[in-house]
């Protein structure tokens, strides 16, 4: 906006003036727009003031660089910029209204920071409440273990570190306390009893679980050494030389016997794959198998002899899923992982994806040698990469901070919220637990775990995570703003993104680029961790899978080597 605009529009007063106008209680309070009548006087007004402003941050600059030398002399220009400006004061003929607008000013700076620290408040009261019903689903979790008969292997807090691994938080470092042969047993999560409608038929699928245990391979040697991060201060220093290895190990300890298949519509060489897997399964491995109500009408048009094949009915069977598979085989691209993921939402059993997509950053199995990776698979042990989703409340405004669902909504990539088809700026006020992070005005904002670090975010400029990486990505998508770099945050975090109320329009959430859901002024999406993970099985090491995909789907890097024969040093 030019000054001379700005004479007849609004002024800009202070960064504290636009956030109270974005606070929700403003819009009661403001009388919206300053009007500033057109005058001479306020344009130099405007500049002398932005003189100062300039001068302010030369100081604060120079205060950190040089020390004090510049500090005095970046003082006596701010002093002579102040004393420009109220000598203008004077000469202007609007000289009352001047004087009401720095008064104005003021009043509303108190205003803002006032509403900002309710803001932070707010924010800070949801973030506590949603860490403690997250304990609290772990505590429940840990009751009804507690129920069921222990394995006989692991000491009876294995659950607990257990618990721990899955919201990646430090484990303790006493070793004593493991399974005794250093490994995490998979009873606790496969006989977890099902929060479901009948908890009675799901126990007895339980049974039927194969059970497996978690262990973790020691710089790259796959001996089932469990190494934590190990901070020790003994003598008064500091160090961390021990650290953790995360690559982590499945390792069966009975037999699967069902796995789930989740295979991507519409796809002819997908439909033939996936009736040959079946039948390979059964006739070679003597497997139940699951599929989607979908597919199994595929195969029952194709041949009675698939009659054997197992799918559900309703979303109530959808959720007693994970006490009956052992495992997830995926034929599809990305889409058909995440797919996968969105129909688990509690524990997920190991996912085993067949690349049949165009890129395949998490199907890292080459489906013509199905029998092979399958064979490997279903012996053990294999690495596995636990993959972090995103759980998300929305909060609507007029539900006075109800959470909208009990349920959170889960991503494995990313939730994103955007302008939709609003043609105008996104504006949204994010907080990272009870702290103020910045208002985001541009087409939006991605919220990824670092599995998503390689699809949207990676598109709208964020960096490229390993998926190993305990964080979380916050990338801003096209922002009108020459300095919005995107950050990483760390995992423990709970985000809290707002629409204010003086926003131009909605704005629109989706999680994996699904389920939109339309945010108004006044509404906030809240997102932190799920302690469930996504666990999906590696052709190699989590480490060897990455590179490679971003080497080979998206050619990162890739540049042709300079010729030895040139100019030289
Ligand atoms: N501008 C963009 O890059 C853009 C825009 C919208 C959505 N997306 C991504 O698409 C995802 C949904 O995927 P879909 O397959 O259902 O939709 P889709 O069929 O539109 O495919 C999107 C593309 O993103 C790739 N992709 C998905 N997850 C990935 C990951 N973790 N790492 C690297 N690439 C990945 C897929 O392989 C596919 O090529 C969303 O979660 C979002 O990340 C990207
Ligand atoms: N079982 C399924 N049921 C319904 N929709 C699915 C299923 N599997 C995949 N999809 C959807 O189909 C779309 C395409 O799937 P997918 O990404 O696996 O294949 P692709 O687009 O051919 O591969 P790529 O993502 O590598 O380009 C995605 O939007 C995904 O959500």
């Amino acid at each position: 906006m030019s000054l001379d605009e700005l004479t007849e529009k609004e002024l800009p007063v202070s960064e504290e003036i636009q956030f109270a106008q974005s606070s929700s209680k403003f819009r009661t309070l403001s009388p919206g727009p300053i009007p500033i009548p057109a005058a001479p006087s306020i344009r130099s007004l405007a500049e002398s003031v932005s003189d100062a402003r300039a001068n302010v941050d030369v100081m604060a600059s120079h205060q950190s660089e040089n020390g004090t030398i510049s500090t005095a002399s970046s003082t006596v220009s701010l002093i002579e910029s102040e004393k420009a400006a109220y000598e203008y004061l004077p000469q202007t003929p609007i000289k009352s209204t001047d004087a009401h607008l720095v008064e104005f000013s003021e009043a509303m700076r108190t205003v803002a920071k006032a509403l900002r620290r309710v803001a932070e408040g707010k924010a800070a009261a949801q973030a506590e409440a949603t860490e403690w019903k997250r304990k609290y689903e772990l505590e429940t979790a840990q009751k009804q273990q507690s129920k069921i008969k222990g394995c006989s292997c692991c000491s009876s807090n294995n659950l607990e570190k257990l618990a721990s691994q899955l919201t990646l938080e430090t484990p303790v470092s006493d070793q004593s306390v493991c399974c005794g042969k250093h490994g995490i047993c998979s009873h606790e999560v496969l006989q977890d009893e099902v929060p479901g409608p009948n908890p009675r038929s799901s126990h007895k699928m339980v049974g039927r679980k194969a059970s497996f245990k978690l262990s973790w391979g020691c710089n790259g040697d796959k001996n089932g050494q469990h190494k934590h991060d190990f901070v020790s201060f003994e003598k008064g220093d500091i160090t961390t030389a021990e650290r953790s290895n995360k690559q982590i190990l499945l390792k069966w300890e009975s037999p699967p016997q069902t796995v789930l298949f989740i295979t991507k519509p519409n796809s002819n060489s997908v439909r033939v794959l996936c009736a040959e897997m079946v039948r390979w399964l059964k006739e070679h491995k003597n497997l139940n198998v699951f599929v989607e109500p979908r597919v199994s009408k595929e195969l029952l048009a194709e041949d009675s002899y698939y009659n054997f094949v197992q799918t559900w009915d309703n979303d109530e069977e959808t959720k007693l899923l994970h006490t009956k598979v052992d495992l997830i085989v995926t034929l599809g691209g990305d889409g058909t992982v995440l797919w996968a993921a969105s129909l688990f939402k509690g524990p997920v059993p190991p996912v085993v994806a067949f690349a049949l997509g165009s890129l395949g950053f998490m199907t890292p199995f080459p489906s013509e040698q199905y029998r092979e990776c399958l064979d490997n698979v279903l012996n053990g042990p294999f690495s596995i990469t636990l993959r972090n989703r995103l759980q998300c409340h929305v909060i609507r405004d007029a539900a006075k901070d109800e959470l909208e669902t009990e349920e959170p909504i889960l991503a494995l990539n990313e939730v994103t919220i955007d302008r939709g088809i609003s043609s105008y700026l996104t504006y949204l006020e994010c907080y990272c637990d009870s702290s103020f992070v910045t208002c985001v005005q541009g087409d939006g904002l991605i919220i990824s775990t670092t599995s998503g670090s390689t699809a949207y975010s990676l598109a709208a400029g964020g960096s490229m995570v390993h998926p190993q990486v305990p964080g979380i990505l916050f990338t801003p998508i096209c922002p009108h703003s020459l300095s919005f770099r995107p950050l990483i945050l760390p995992e423990s975090v709970t985000l809290r993104v707002q629409v204010p109320f003086n926003s131009r329009g909605q704005a629109w959430a989706s999680f994996d680029g699904k389920d939109r859901k339309m945010l108004s002024p006044g509404d906030a999406l809240i997102c932190s961790i799920s302690p469930w993970p996504v666990p999906t099985a590696c052709l190699v090491d989590s480490t060897t899978d990455f590179l490679r995909s971003i080497h080979e789907g998206l050619h990162w890097n890739l540049r042709k080597t300079q010729s030895f024969d040139g100019p030289r040093e």
